[in-house]
């Protein structure tokens, strides 16, 4: 869309007051003049000119005058946020791009500029194990007791579930966490909703403690190395400690999510087969009490180390025999704590036990070994840019993957882990982010939805804050760059992966310019390739997501453009990963991990590292834009194909949420016709808070007919006139998994189940 010029007519329409219009004008056209180009205009723009309090149509208004020259197709997506010389040099990358060693062809082909380096880096990071990894482990002070032979031997027989990363290794990776820096290094920064300011710290030293101390009580009570144990209860200091002492223990933690019915606790406690469990009495959501102890009590006969909710009281609980109060639990060790040893254990040995969201099906019981948490280090080192002392945020849950990878993530690398005893949706949150000095913060598309809606957030400058990060769903461009002038221009790092990635696959990096819910870079040790149909066929198949996993034909297109290759290379396909890569499952408690994800996949011709690789499969939809950027489409089963033209649901989703204002959240599905022929698209919505009162139709219901209208126009103009909406329904909230992720296959079904009554 052309941008208007700028009149202050036009900059009152965008929320300027009259009066200082024109010298608001007079100073936008000074840095328009003085700046040689769009990016570096931008810079001065959005970092000197532009103020959070400025209406964020105005943001945008100027962004589209600033960037109305741009190319997409050479010059890749419009950027929000650039890298300044200055912070390009002070990120992690950039520093040991300096001291790296990396062998022949990094000293043959790098350029001396890390901004024009990153690509080859990432590209060795993956081809060349033995180079890169030493230096990273180094780093993030990963102790061996036994050093690894190498870093990474293939499987003679090729199978890439038999690959051993770090052979021989001994280590408790927990160790590594707690050990080797100083002690009085804050690990920990916590604050209680009800006073978000108060920030209380415990140090390094003091965590190790409490490890120690959990780890020595679990010995105590005669809890064997190897042996599952399970934490149902929300991420606190407690919660860290005991996950940490658990690991030190050499046993395996089971996290569970503490929203989780009795049901879903006892099928984890079953698949893991967990001898015991901490839990907390109750917990507190808003003001409301919450029972916990009694959900883990109804899911079996598993004992129980119950915490109060209320630090210092003692537990309400109704004990069953052999359950212990953590007071009685904590004094079972208390002796032993200063003399324990942590339990050093082999690489491959299992420290973590955790089950994916179930957006595609049943979740899969995913076990994490010593080498997992390696990667949550290393991803948070690159593309987070977390450094020593850093303070890192990210409202989560221990049970879902972002949990343990906040811990491993800030104190693998020297860093703080901040957590909030209360709900990330209200502005007590950003107090904390701001008292607590958090200088990386991570969120999911849904807690910036309910910001922007809100409005909550606003004054907060957050001034210790790098960056953002973004994980779990697609996010939209237009909640990012909100976000992102909300924190004073700070970029967010998208991150893609997956429980059974231990990290991610796609991200950023604080190296390259970022645009709004798009990725820079594949991560940091990663070989990634997009599968598609035939190249010809590739805009408009006829093709569904079934037939092709049957096709013989795919057409695969790497992470990186080759050198010489246009970097105008769009493409479309599912994206797959290219074996091996640190971290990554091998092993799956429920399910044969070779037939979920490498069964029926393609191989690679030949790769340097593991011959010729069958590729893993992991079913996000993605695209690769001009430059090497990547959006992300959501799950190919989520992937539709209206009247022979492929979409996803998310672009769908996307165009209804950002054309017309009354909706707040959108899912679209296809559903087959009865008696055969094309699919039709049906459209859930959610409508904003009182909009149902200004537009209702007859008998104060939504007005279908017109939503339904609004959406195809918003689907016509931005994607393709002949989709063409056949239902739409008018919901209170989507379907969410646990870990908030719509799930799309259960309202295929309601429409499926619907049409079958019919
Ligand atoms: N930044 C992101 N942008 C878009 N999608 C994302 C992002 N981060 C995560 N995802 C989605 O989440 C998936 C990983 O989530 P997770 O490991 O919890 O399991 P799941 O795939 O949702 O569940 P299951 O495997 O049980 O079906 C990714 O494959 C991707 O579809």
């Amino acid at each position: 869309m052309a941008a208007p010029r700028l009149t202050p007519e036009v900059l009152k329409s965008h929320g300027m007051t009259w009066e200082i219009a024109p010298s608001f004008i007079d100073e936008i056209a000074a840095v328009m003049q003085a700046e040689s180009n769009p990016c570096s205009a931008w810079q001065v723009l959005s970092k000197q000119v532009l103020r959070q309090d400025h209406d964020f149509r105005l943001h945008q208004l100027l962004h589209r005058q600033v960037f109305q020259g741009w190319d997409v197709e050479c010059q890749g997506p419009i950027p929000t946020w650039i890298p300044t010389d200055e912070g390009t040099r002070e990120t992690n990358l950039a520093c040991f791009m300096q001291v790296w060693q990396g062998g022949e062809a990094w000293e043959e082909r790098r350029q001396g500029d890390p901004t024009k380096d990153w690509p080859l880096l990432q590209q060795l990071s993956w081809e060349e194990p033995e180079a890169f990894w030493p230096p990273v482990l180094q780093h993030l002070r990963v102790n061996f007791h036994q050093m690894p032979s190498r870093m990474f031997q293939a499987a003679s027989s090729g199978n890439p579930d038999e690959h051993v990363w770090l052979p021989g290794a001994r280590l408790n990776i927990a160790e590594s966490c707690l050990e080797a820096r100083d002690p009085d290094a804050p690990a920990i920064q916590w604050a209680d909703e009800a006073s978000p300011r108060v920030v209380q710290t415990i140090s390094l030293g003091s965590l190790r403690l409490q490890s120690f101390h959990v780890a020595a009580s679990l010995q105590q009570l005669g809890i064997r190395p190897g042996a599952a144990v399970g934490v149902a209860m929300p991420m606190t200091p407690e919660s860290v400690a005991i996950y940490l002492g658990i690991i030190l223990a050499g046993c395996a933690a089971v996290s569970i999510a503490d929203s989780f019915a009795p049901s879903e606790i006892q099928s984890r406690l079953k698949i893991s087969g967990a001898a015991l469990i901490f839990t907390q009495d109750h917990v507190m959501r808003g003001k409301r009490q919450h029972p916990m102890f009694d959900k883990v009590a109804k899911a079996g006969d598993v004992r129980a180390v119950v915490l109060p909710c209320q630090a210092g009281s003692a537990p309400q609980a109704e004990f069953r025999p052999g359950d212990l109060s953590w007071q009685d639990f904590l004094r079972a060790g208390k002796p032993y704590r200063r003399e324990f040893r942590p339990c050093i254990v082999h690489s491959n040995d299992i420290c973590n036990i955790l089950f994916s969201s179930g957006t595609t099906g049943e979740p899969k019981a995913i076990p994490w070994t010593h080498v997992t948490p390696i990667r949550c280090g290393a991803n948070a080192w690159a593309h987070q840019d977390v450094r020593q002392r850093d303070v890192v945020c990210w409202p989560t849950s221990l049970g879902w993957m972002m949990g343990p990878w906040l811990v491993f993530a800030a104190l693998l690398n020297g860093a703080a882990i901040a957590l909030f005893n209360g709900p990330p949706l209200a502005r007590p949150f950003g107090d904390f982010v701001d008292a607590a000095r958090v200088t990386m913060l991570g969120v999911v598309p849904s807690i910036v939805r309910a910001w922007r809606g809100s409005d909550c957030m606003q004054g907060f400058e957050w001034g210790a804050l790098r960056c953002f990060s973004s994980t779990g769903e697609a996010s939209s461009p237009e909640d990012y760059h909100w976000l992102m002038a909300r924190g004073g221009y700070k970029p967010v790092m998208e991150y893609c992966g997956g429980t059974e990635i231990g990290g991610g696959f796609l991200s950023g990096t604080l190296l390259q310019p970022q645009a709004p819910a798009t990725f820079s870079t594949p991560t940091i040790g990663t070989n990634l390739v997009l599968l598609g149909p035939e190249p010809e066929a590739s805009s408009s198949s006829g093709s569904n997501n079934d037939e092709r996993q049957q096709s013989p034909h795919w057409s695969l297109t790497a992470a990186q453009p080759a050198e010489g290759q246009s970097c105008s290379s769009g493409f479309t396909g599912e994206l797959a990963l290219v074996p091996p890569m640190l971290g990554a499952s091998q092993r799956l408690l429920n399910r044969d991990h070779f037939h979920a994800y490498y069964q029926g996949m393609p191989r690679l011709k030949a790769s340097s590292l593991a011959g010729s690789p069958v590729l893993r499969r992991h079913g996000d939809e993605v695209e690769r834009l001009p430059c090497g950027y990547y959006v992300a489409h959501g799950r190919s089963d989520d992937t539709m194909n209206l009247g022979g033209i492929k979409v996803s649901s998310v672009e769908l989703e996307k165009a209804c949420t950002s054309e017309v204002q009354e909706v707040m959240e959108a899912a679209a599905v296809a559903v087959p016709s009865l008696g055969g022929g094309p699919s039709r698209l049906v459209l859930f919505l959610v409508l904003q808070p009182g909009s149902l009162g200004q537009h209702a139709g007859a008998g104060n219901q939504p007005d279908k007919p017109r939503l339904q209208q609004q959406c195809q126009q918003a689907i016509r103009s931005r994607l393709n006139p002949l989709f063409k909406v056949a239902e739409v329904h008018v919901v209170e909230s989507l379907p969410r998994t646990a870990s908030n992720k719509v799930m799309r296959r259960l309202l295929r079904e309601q429409v499926d189940n619907k049409a079958s009554k019919l």
